[in-house]
């Protein structure tokens, strides 16, 4: 470990230009050199990064300094990254996120929590009952993902305790893809519907993300409280989020398979703040229902009950449909 491998950004770029005389590894061990791979876990500053093939453990280096490093993050790495027992790689770098899903502890806290980079799809797992829905908490978490650009898809679980007609009816209108599952169920259109994306699996504790989860990853052994490779100290700590690799799903390639995805399961929740998003970010997620607010009176909460909402108009006018409308509305009262 020496200190070269420290060498900054603007380093390696002034020696760009120089002949190279030896082979490029070893005339340039900058950070372009260095192996990308992507977090898979975090445990109390040890990261699991997946490197191709294989897994390797790594810690922070020192010049990240506060740069936070999350599980999806892809990350730059140099030192020891064979993954053998003991060895210990150094991240030197993350690269810029696609997305990042954050989340608060509850509204009052000002300290907003990235949680999941590079996601592209949110799971909202919610049981139809057993413990009973909360659209409240659905909502927050809907707010959290059109925040962060991530394709919501509701996952209802327990579907055999309960019917799901009453959810469809809130969220359809929202164009949020619904799932439903149950014990023993055929879960071929919710693999189809995760095949090539990295999902990010939020839920109340209870609702049955791990039964989902192993059910789609039969090798996930998620709940069981495995012990950690890394470290041999015990079970996997709960805080923190896990990427988990999907098998591959029957598909029309040469191969006949397509990439089945990423599953990244966090932790139960029993609340989800928003402290972070803006009224303005929620309307955002929405561009036709954005448009009609054309009407509206100057800083127009859009709220129910408002006077000169342009949305009331726009229903009146048949060019937007109630049940949108009152949907939205959940939203933009979650949200505050
Ligand atoms: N009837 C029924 N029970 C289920 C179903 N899925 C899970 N359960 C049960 O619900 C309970 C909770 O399931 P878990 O998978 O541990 O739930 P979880 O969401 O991972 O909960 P946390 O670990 O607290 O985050 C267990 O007793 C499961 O057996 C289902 O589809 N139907
Ligand atoms: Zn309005």
């Amino acid at each position: 470990m020496t200190s070269r491998q420290f060498r900054t950004d603007e380093n390696a770029a002034f020696e760009r230009p120089r002949r190279r005389t030896r082979p490029r590894t070893k005339d340039r061990p900058s950070y372009s050199e260095a192996e990308v791979g992507v977090v898979i876990t975090v445990d109390r500053g040890r990261f699991r990064v997946l490197l191709g093939g294989h897994e390797t453990t790594a810690t922070k280096a020192r010049q990240l300094g506060r740069t936070g490093v999350i599980v999806g993050d892809r990350v730059r790495i140099v030192g020891d990254t064979s993954g053998e027992e003991g060895t210990l790689g150094r991240i030197v770098e993350v690269e810029e996120r696609t997305t990042v899903l954050r989340r608060t502890a509850d509204d009052d806290d000002p300290y907003e929590r990235p949680i999941v980079a590079n996601a592209d799809q949110l799971v909202i797992v919610t049981a139809l009952a057993d413990p009973p829905p909360r659209t409240g908490m659905i909502d927050r978490i809907l707010v959290a993902g059109f925040d962060a650009g991530l394709d919501p898809l509701l996952c209802l679980t327990k579907a055999d305790l309960a019917g799901p007609e009453e959810l469809l009816a809130q969220y359809e209108p929202l164009g949020v893809l619904v799932q439903t599952v149950q014990p023993g169920a055929d879960l071929t259109e919710l693999r189809a519907a995760l095949a090539g994306r990295t999902s990010v699996f939020v839920g109340h504790s209870g609702v049955g993300k791990s039964t989902l989860v192993n059910a789609l990853i039969p090798d996930a052994h998620r709940g069981i409280g495995a012990v950690n490779e890394v470290t041999g100290r015990g079970r996997h700590t709960s805080s923190s989020a896990i990427a988990l690799r999907l098998p591959p799903v029957a598909g029309s390639d040469a191969r006949g398979a397509e990439d089945g995805g990423w599953v990244i399961d966090t932790p139960g929740v029993r609340s989800f703040g928003l402290s972070h998003v803006t009224r303005e970010s929620i309307i955002a997620a929405f561009p036709d229902l954005q448009a009609q607010t054309a009407g509206c009176s100057r800083g127009c909460t859009h709220e129910t009950g408002v006077p000169e909402c342009g949305l009331d108009a726009a229903v009146a006018r048949g060019e937007l449909s109630r049940a949108r409308l009152e949907s939205f509305r959940r939203m933009i009262d979650a949200g505050q």
